[in-house]
């Protein structure tokens, strides 16, 4: 049953360039190289309870090896982003982990929000693992708009404690990961209400569950969510109150603070409370490319095995990757995993820049920064998933098998469009800082990634068949079509709307407006990564790319051929001239295809797919994947002789 293929033309790209390029370091087989980090039964044949059991067992013994690994003085933080992420952490809890929360945003919060006393309360508490935290902000009845949350924490003086209470059904948190059954604690955001007034949310830390036990403490009502499209091992929770007292210094005072006598003393600024939403932010960026970049070997590597149809009716069956209509679905994509790692990498540096700059009272760039983390969050995750999606089908029926990790990537990734602000929501958050910077222009100058706003809309973009040309009419398209919604704004204004009526009428053009400037930003810092690598690696590497560069942003030209007719000078005959240059990009990529999926560098384990190995051995991988199914460890089930032969052999 063998069919031993070796996957070709692998030869010409420098793939340790790419590598050096792209990753870093870790010690990957300390991790995959263990069997107890290896599940006996694939999970998809586990009911859902069992799931979870294993999932708990599996994150346990990932972190002991990730502090194991501190203790001996191997690797730093990178070591729980890379369990963490979407490689390492994907592959041994391929269906979620259900601690994640407590390092993502549990500890984040109380380094972010917390007082000195505070962090040195509970951080080292929960570094070590002697607590298991979650971050409980979403509630049934309210995700987006977070200023309509209905926990409240109301404040005693006279015990000084606050009473933490979910007066209604909506007011269940609902969502948190790891709340079901896995934390004893959460950071929970409450209307804060102190002296009869509220001051709006506030993040407080909540005991759960006995430290011991682990039964729920009283008045906490907590559940499992129950079966999602995905992720059905992070053990997303539901959290009530019934008159829960917690201590004064319970609540998150690094802001914000209520004194003992109930005196309650403003943040300086609001903005700060955004820390640990934007870092997460930030991650994700990173994580949609690594989700990407999975799916872009699995079906590339696939694509050069398969053999299907014939092109020339006298020739043999050819690669589906020589189908041109493949290569579109496959190349864009893999140029696309190129463009989000360089940009995650940028905003990543740009996040702890700023993040220094905070440290010493210095706020003026949050608000871009928290624009830029928003759209580059929304454009990527959202084309990582449609990426995914149209990966998993380049792969036919195959694709379909949960043996391909395609689906269950896809589940992973699809989430990421809608936790930590869904997407059509940050673009618009995007979109009402820009309109802001459009009508206050002399502002814009001193901003780094929306400075082309002040000249983009009046200058000239005569057509050529270059990156230069694509980003700079990508600027004037943004720039044309936040001019434009902001004259429908205005306008809707001018007749009579409010403002807020207006800019929900308008916010069709808003969102699009936002999504072509993120694209802007990544196409400008790919360029600007590729110039920069020029000089440092080999003339083929160089060459390679730019190809890819060149294919991403021809792709995100012809995304929006309609908008750039209408904002920028170009004609239909130059749409057919990107058009050829699309195809050409596709031939001259074809032979370094696979070599550059190899160059993302991912072990089989952490692929996890029949179709994606780096042997090519796909149709007898697919086939003893197929072993394991349950059914098949019996000739004969026994629902024949109950329901099926009794149905056959029926005398109607
Ligand atoms: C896998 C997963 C894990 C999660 N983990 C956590 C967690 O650990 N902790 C936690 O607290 N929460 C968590 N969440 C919740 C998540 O943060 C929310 O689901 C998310 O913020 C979206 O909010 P929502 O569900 O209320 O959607 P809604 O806001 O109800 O969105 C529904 C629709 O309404 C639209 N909409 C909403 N507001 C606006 C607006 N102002 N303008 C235009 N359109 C609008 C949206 O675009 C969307 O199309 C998780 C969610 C998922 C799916």
């Amino acid at each position: 049953m063998s069919a031993k293929v070796v996957v070709s033309k692998r030869r010409n790209v420098n793939r340790q360039a790419i590598f050096l390029i792209t990753l870093w370091p870790f010690p990957e087989d300390f991790f995959l190289s263990d069997p107890e980090l290896k599940s006996k039964v694939p999970l998809e044949y586990l009911s859902h309870k069992e799931k979870y059991e294993e999932a708990v067992r599996k994150a346990c013994l990932l972190f002991r090896k990730v502090i194991q690994l501190q203790n001996e003085g191997k690797g730093g933080m990178d070591n729980f982003r890379e369990v963490l992420g979407g490689q390492l952490g994907s592959a041994i809890l391929p269906d979620g982990n259900p601690i994640t929360l407590h390092y993502v945003m549990f500890i984040p919060t109380l380094m972010g929000q917390g007082t000195i006393e505070q962090q040195a309360e509970w951080i080292q508490k929960a570094w070590n693992c002697d607590i298991i935290g979650t971050y409980a902000q979403t509630e049934l009845g309210h995700g987006t708009f977070i200023r309509g949350l209905e926990t409240v924490a109301k404040y005693d003086p006279k015990t000084e404690e606050f009473v933490l209470h979910s007066p209604t059904l909506t007011a269940y948190k609902w969502w948190p990961g790891g709340l079901g059954h896995s934390a004893n604690y959460a950071v929970v955001v409450a209307q804060l209400y102190t002296q009869g007034k509220c001051h709006g949310i506030h993040p407080f830390v909540v005991q759960l569950r006995d430290e011991e036990t682990h039964e729920p403490l009283p008045g906490i009502k907590i559940g499992e969510i129950g079966c999602k499209l995905g992720m059905n091992s992070t053990n997303n929770g539901y959290l009530g109150f019934d008159n829960v007292r917690i201590p004064r210094n319970y609540m998150l005072m690094k802001n914000s603070q209520v004194l003992p006598d109930g005196t309650y003393v403003k943040s300086p600024s609001s903005k700060l409370t955004y820390g640990t939403m934007i870092f997460v932010r930030v991650v994700l960026v990173q994580d949609a490319a690594t989700y990407l970049k999975k799916a872009s070997i699995i079906a590339t590597r696939y694509s050069a095995i398969r053999h299907q149809s014939q092109i020339k009716p006298d020739q043999p069956e050819p690669q589906i990757l020589d189908y041109v209509t493949q290569q579109y679905k496959l190349f864009p994509n893999i140029a696309s995993c190129f463009a989000f790692q360089y940009a995650a990498t940028w905003l990543w540096d740009t996040y702890n820049n700023i993040t220094e700059e905070l440290e010493t009272g210095q706020l003026d760039n949050l608000p871009e920064l928290h624009a830029t983390a928003c759209v580059l969050k929304a454009v990527s995750t959202a084309d990582a998933a449609q990426g995914v999606e149209m990966l998993r089908l380049a792969c036919g029926g195959h694709g379909y098998m949960t043996a391909s990790n395609l689906p269950s990537t896809y589940g992973l990734v699809t989430a990421m469009c809608t936790y930590e602000g869904e997407n059509t929501v940050l673009l618009l958050q995007t979109a009402r800082f820009l309109v802001k910077m459009w009508q206050n222009k002399t502002n814009v100058y001193k901003l780094p990634t929306m400075k082309y706003l002040a000249t983009a809309l009046n200058r000239a973009t005569p057509f050529e068949k270059s990156v230069e040309w694509v980003i700079a009419a990508l600027q004037k398209t943004a720039a044309g079509k936040i001019d434009l919604a902001n004259r429908h704004l205005n306008e809707r204004v001018a007749k009579g709307q409010s403002y807020e009526d207006a800019w929900n009428n308008t916010s069709i053009e808003l969102v699009s407006a936002a999504e072509v400037h993120g694209r802007t930003i990544i196409v400008e810092q790919f360029y600007n990564t590729v110039q920069g690598y020029k000089s440092r690696v080999s003339k083929e590497l160089g060459t390679v790319l730019e190809q890819l560069l060149q294919l991403y942003a021809v792709n995100a030209a012809l995304r929006c051929t309609g908008d750039f007719l209408r904002f920028t000078e170009v004609l239909g005959k130059d749409i057919t001239v990107l058009q050829t240059w699309l195809e050409e990009l596709l031939s001259q990529i074809r032979p370094n295809a696979v070599g550059l999926v190899d160059s993302f560098d991912m072990r089989d384990e952490i692929l996890s797919s029949a179709l994606g190995c780096y042997d090519g051995n796909v149709y007898e991988r697919l086939f003893n994947e197929a072993q394991k199914s349950p059914l098949n460890a019996e000739p004969v089930n026994k629902s024949y002789n109950l329901y099926l032969k009794p149905f056959i052999k029926a005398q109607l």
